[in-house]
């Protein structure tokens, strides 16, 4: 080198459609000392940053989405995790539940987070390993659907390599592996509300996406067959599921979310520095100070909806992703202590599939008869069957579950039961119990960012105001 005292600085360039990259300047020094010095002050500036890990505990999967997981990993995300002097444990999972297992094993507080590479499965696999840890190290029973669960402080880095990569897409704006091992270098950090299932006092799953029953259940019980066909095979079993049209009787009870400002029919939705949220945050913090891990009782009035459904959905976060940019619900919040219950009533195929074109344009899902939207904090669902067959034990006395209901009124409405979708994994029971915990936990993220038209749009609203 002509000039040899220089430095290079590696630094975040944002780019479009909320897509981050790494670039990097040099700057070149004849005098040593003042380079050494340079190189001094920023290291220290650097050391300062106390929200950036050190040391990371990474989970592979190598089967998710396009197989392609290990390949991402190492060729896109190890080396900027070097670059940033982060260490990683890195564990190859060989089989479902190999991550969720470990984490009960590791030493945990050795970490600064725990990352996944993978898709909504396995990170839902590393959220359960990570909050029943937390539950377990502080004595919570999660059988118990009242319990105040535990916070886990413990923040997760998604590395998307799945077929839908939807919690990813819907908390960074895209599901990009270079633009997803930024955020966890820079330390960001993303509150995230998460829901517990139960049934008849039993734990369940947890759920941070979409918990649908119906059209989305079907289509993964459909699509769980047609593994090998990858992230094409709900593409195939969306389409099955549209033709066969089932839609499903039951009892939805829910109590409305009172507590925050939003509404699913907002225009706005929730991003980075979200207000709505922020106010969560507050009146959570309020409520631990008032009431400590005791439980409040909760005697806010339910609701009670009887019908046929072509599909229930219970959305933690707007659920967007590549097929659908907006998502199920674009008003829903990543971290309000709410979830959005959409509910698409027994209607013709040909509107069932203007709703969903919706899905993909601008205009809006919610405005249609056949759908009704409402923000709520807790859910319950039990099948017509189920109470069929409930009505005939207590009325007749017969200890005998699972009888078909022959009865049934002769319409296109199924005789059996749905199944639940919880984030891609299919549920055991159809009646299910659900509260919404606000901001359980954190994720590398910062919630997706206010593109310039959106900034626009808000600041004239302010001028407006004014
Ligand atoms: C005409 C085009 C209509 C397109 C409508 C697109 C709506 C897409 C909405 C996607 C919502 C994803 C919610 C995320 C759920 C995740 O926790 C979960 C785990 O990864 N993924 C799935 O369950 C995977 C769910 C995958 C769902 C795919 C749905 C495909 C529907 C295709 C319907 C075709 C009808 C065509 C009629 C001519
Ligand atoms: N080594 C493994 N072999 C088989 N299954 C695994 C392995 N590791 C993890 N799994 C399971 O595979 C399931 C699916 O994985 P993942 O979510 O990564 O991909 P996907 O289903 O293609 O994507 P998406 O969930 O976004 O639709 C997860 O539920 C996880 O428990
Ligand atoms: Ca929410």
């Amino acid at each position: 080198m002509a000039k040899p005292h220089a430095f290079t600085v590696y630094y975040v360039k944002k780019a479009r459609n909320h897509r981050w990259r790494c670039s990097d300047v040099t700057f070149w020094c004849v005098d040593e000392q003042l380079c050494n010095q340079w190189i001094q002050a920023l290291k220290e500036l650097l050391e300062l940053q106390k929200a950036r890990p050190k040391q990371l505990l990474v989970y592979i999967n190598p089967y998710g989405g396009k197989r392609q997981g290990k390949r991402i990993y190492e060729q896109k995300v190890a080396p900027l995790f070097s670059l940033a002097s982060i260490s990683t444990d890195v564990f190859i999972t060989e089989r479902a539940n190999h991550a969720k297992d470990n984490l009960f094993e590791v030493n945990i507080n050795k970490y600064d987070g725990v990352v996944c590479v993978g898709g909504d499965g396995m990170f839902s696999e590393v959220m359960h390993g990570l909050i029943g840890r937390m539950q377990k190290d502080s004595g919570i029973d999660q059988n118990n659907p009242k319990a105040p669960l535990v916070q886990c402080n413990i923040r997760i880095g998604i590395i998307p390599a799945g077929s839908t990569d939807c919690i990813c897409y819907s908390t960074v704006g895209i599901s990009d592996p270079v633009t997803s091992a930024l955020h966890i270098i820079v330390g960001d950090s993303q509150p995230l509300d998460v829901s517990s299932v139960h049934h008849n006092n039993t734990f369940l799953k947890y759920t941070v996406s979409l918990l649908g029953y119906g059209f989305y259940g079907d289509i993964l019980k459909d699509s769980e067959k047609k593994r090998w066909m990858g992230p094409m095979r709900y593409d195939y079993s969306g389409f099955k599921t549209f033709l066969s049209h089932h839609c499903y009787e039951g009892t939805i009870s829910f109590q409305p979310a009172k507590h925050t400002l939003g509404s699913p029919r907002d225009k706005d939705s929730c991003r980075t520095g979200c207000h709505i949220c922020r106010q969560s945050e507050q009146q959570l913090a309020e409520q631990r100070k008032k009431c400590g891990l005791k439980h409040e009782e909760d005697e806010e009035e339910w609701k009670v909806i009887k019908g046929k459904f072509l599909a229930i959905n219970v959305v933690n976060m707007s659920c967007a992703c590549p097929r659908s940019p907006k998502g199920l619900s674009p008003a829903a919040h990543l971290a309000d202590g709410s979830a959005d219950l959409i509910l698409v009533r027994k209607c013709s195929r040909f509107d069932f599939l203007r709703y969903l074109v919706r899905h993909t344009n601008q205009d809006d899902q919610f405005d249609f008869s056949f759908v009704d939207v409402y923000r709520v904090k807790s859910f319950q669902f039990t099948s017509k069957l189920l109470e069929d067959n409930e009505s005939d034990v207590t009325d007749i006395g017969k200890k005998h579950f699972g009888r078909f209901c022959r009865d049934h009124p002769a319409c296109c409405c199924n005789i059996a039961n749905s199944t639940w979708n919880c984030d891609g994994e299919t549920l055991d029971s159809s009646a299910i119990e659900v509260r919404v915990h606000c901001q359980l936990m954190k994720l590398f993220a910062r919630g997706i960012e206010e593109n310039c038209k959106e900034a626009s749009r808000n600041q004239s609203r302010v001028e407006q105001l004014l």
